[in-house]
């Protein structure tokens, strides 16, 4: 399974965090907003598209910069794919998430996050 997720960066350098609604897996943790790659799509027109569904803001795949990718060995095998993103239009709503925070990049580790999600969450702290 393909799924490709975003770190949506502010301003002040801040990473926007979905928290996953219950009833799903992953229940209650942390992740990065995204999903599947369905199949026939290239990854960054499904993210475009994920984060248009779960945030309700309009990004151009030319913003999405890859940062790292990680496998987790569960039921299913997992690749996540994580892209950086400073700009898009609309403020980002929790549409699909059970709640959505802006996080600093050093406190991203003590979140309580997916398996796949913690290299990528160093990964990322390391270059902000
Ligand atoms: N979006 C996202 N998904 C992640 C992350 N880490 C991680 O393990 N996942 C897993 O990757 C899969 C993403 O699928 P998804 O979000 O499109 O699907 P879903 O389970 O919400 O529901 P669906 O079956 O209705 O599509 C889930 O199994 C999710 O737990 C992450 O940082 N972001």
């Amino acid at each position: 399974m393909l799924v490709v997720a975003a770190a949506l960066i502010d301003a002040e350098g801040r990473v926007l965090m979905a928290r996953r609604p219950a009833g799903k897996q992953h229940a209650g943790l942390w992740e990065f907003p995204g999903g599947k790659v369905e199949p026939g799509e290239a990854p960054k027109a499904a993210l475009v598209r994920e984060l248009r569904e779960e945030l309700g803001v309009e990004i151009d795949p030319d913003a999405l910069d890859p940062v790292a990718f990680s496998e987790s060995l569960g039921e299913r095998h997992l690749v996540l794919l994580l892209y950086r993103c400073r700009s898009w239009r609309g403020e980002p709503r929790a549409l699909d998430a059970a709640e959505i925070r802006w996080v600093a990049a050093g406190d991203l580790t003590a979140l309580d996050m997916p398996p796949a999600d913690g290299p990528l969450a160093a990964a990322l702290a390391a270059e902000c």
